[in-house]
């Protein structure tokens, strides 16, 4: 057994009922082992021991009051991963699903991704088990000011700065933001995504989706290729989703699906896009309302976005949406690119196949990353006091994403294993962290 076998064995024995926690610690630890094998002093260091174990986990009870008197309690989470390489980042989720596993696999994936913009950042991730849908204003106002009454203690410019996720948007922020000050009195870059009248920054919004495609463009650009033309199929109708068809829209794709929690729609004419930020970013409405208002679409129940024949993939809703029968059916259809704005959307089978297909994969850590990114140059203007332009922030993030791409890939060359960006994006991203972690010894 390798060094990295044993200690994905031991993250199985003291986190059993973990599941996704183990499957992202499986995907990293077993595609570094290259440059595990060049580092025999990591293991002396137990380098990936305390790589795996997370700085600190705080969970905490959040009361609140509903719209009818009555007292609700979910369960909150901060877990403060590993600040080696600058303050923990990552956002909170507000999502039923919301468990420990879920937010130790965010906060683990976000060492290597924060890592990869270059900037410096440490990773952390949070959420609560709290379901915004259907809930009034008031009711999200309360339960963020009662989440913040006790995030507060654990974080700060300097020490943590969360932001948003699944179910946290510029509205959640903002509440949490307002919290934060009122208990403080003091005004810092404590959150990212903030409102662009109080310290937000210009294409933060958009960053993510924005950035996912960005490394698109630089990937198909390496063979004289382009967006103009290809047929591009996208999961999720949220943030990530919204702004990833749009940039795709504007490069010349054709986006042909969006999808939410209980359907999916295609629209072989291509998403108008108007139509779907208006049911999602105005009404909170379902995806099935774009089929009622758009002439040619249709709207199924369930998933099978991936059934559509496409020439780029973007899985942009939640972790575990790409199983093994829809990478088949997408090779088997002729897609040529899997880049993931989710967190870990494809299982650990179907991106083994993607990738032994010979489909340029992108994991999340890489393709994503544009949105952390560009939260860290928030912090950067809030630290200047300074707001940039949008296309200063436009710039910069495209550059981030030219250079994660390069790095991922060369990163891939340099092992002897050219075109598997997992690979390489999981060897860029723990090169600079270990290397941190050596220099500041055993902490
Ligand atoms: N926002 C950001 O800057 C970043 C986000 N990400 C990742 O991108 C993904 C999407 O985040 P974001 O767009 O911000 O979130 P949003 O809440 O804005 O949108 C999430 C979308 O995914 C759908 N979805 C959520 N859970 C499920 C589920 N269990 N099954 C099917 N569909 C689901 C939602 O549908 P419904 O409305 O029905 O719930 C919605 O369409 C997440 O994996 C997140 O971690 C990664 C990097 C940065
Ligand atoms: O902008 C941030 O700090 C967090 C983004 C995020 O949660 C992610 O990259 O998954």
């Amino acid at each position: 057994m390798t060094y990295a076998q044993r200690v994905i064995e031991q993250v199985k024995a003291k986190n059993a009922n973990e599941p996704e926690f183990i499957q992202a610690v499986t995907e990293v630890l077993t595609s570094i082992e290259p440059a595990l094998a060049a580092h025999p002093e990591y293991e002396e260091a137990g380098l990936l021991e305390r790589l795996v174990e997370p700085e600190r986990v705080v969970m905490f009870r959040v009361p609140w009051v509903d719209d009818q008197g009555k007292v609700q309690v979910n369960r909150g989470y901060r877990v403060q991963y590993n600040s080696a390489l600058g303050p923990y980042k990552g956002g909170l989720r507000f999502h039923p699903s919301v468990n420990l596993s879920i937010i130790k696999f965010l906060g683990f994936e976000q060492c290597f991704k924060n890592s990869l913009t270059t900037l410096p950042m440490g990773g952390g991730k949070g959420g609560a088990d709290f379901d915004p849908k259907g809930k009034s204003d008031g009711e999200v106002m309360r339960f963020c000011q009662s989440f913040m009454t006790e995030l507060s203690r654990h974080i700060g410019a300097d020490t943590d700065v969360p932001a948003g996720d699944i179910g946290v948007g510029a509205r959640e922020v903002g509440y949490m933001f307002g919290q934060y000050k009122r208990m403080r009195n003091e005004w810092t870059g404590v959150l990212t995504g903030k409102g662009l009248s109080f310290g937000g920054s210009l294409a933060r919004t958009q960053a993510t989706g924005y950035g996912l495609v960005y490394l698109v463009q630089e990937l198909l650009a390496q063979s004289d290729d382009s967006l103009e033309g290809k047929t591009v199929c996208i999961s999720g109708a949220g943030n990530v989703a919204i702004y990833a068809a749009e940039k795709a829209q504007q490069l010349g794709g054709k986006v042909v699906t969006m999808s939410d929690s209980t359907g999916w729609v295609h629209d072989p004419a291509g998403i108008k896009l108007d139509v779907v930020k208006q049911i999602k970013e105005v009404e909170r409405g379902r995806i099935s309302a774009y089929a009622e208002r758009v002439e040619g679409a249709e709207y199924h129940d369930g998933r099978g976005v991936w059934s559509i024949p496409c020439d780029i993939a973007l899985p942009c809703a939640t972790q575990n949406e790409l199983f093994i029968e829809d990478a088949k059916a997408l090779v088997a259809n002729g897609c040529k690119v899997v880049a993931e704005g989710a967190n870990m959307p494809t299982t650990l089978d179907a991106t083994d196949y993607l990738v032994e297909s010979g489909i340029a994969f992108f994991p999340g850590k890489a393709s994503n990353a544009g949105g952390v990114a560009t939260s860290g140059l928030e912090m950067s203007q809030n630290s200047e006091r300074l707001s940039w332009s949008f296309d200063e922030v436009d710039a910069k993030l495209n550059g981030i994403m030219v250079n994660i791409f390069h790095a991922a890939a060369d990163a891939a060359e340099e092992v002897g294993q050219p075109g598997n960006y997992v690979v390489g994006a999981n060897i860029a991203g723990f090169n600079k962290l270990a290397n941190a972690m050596m220099a500041q010894g055993i902490v």
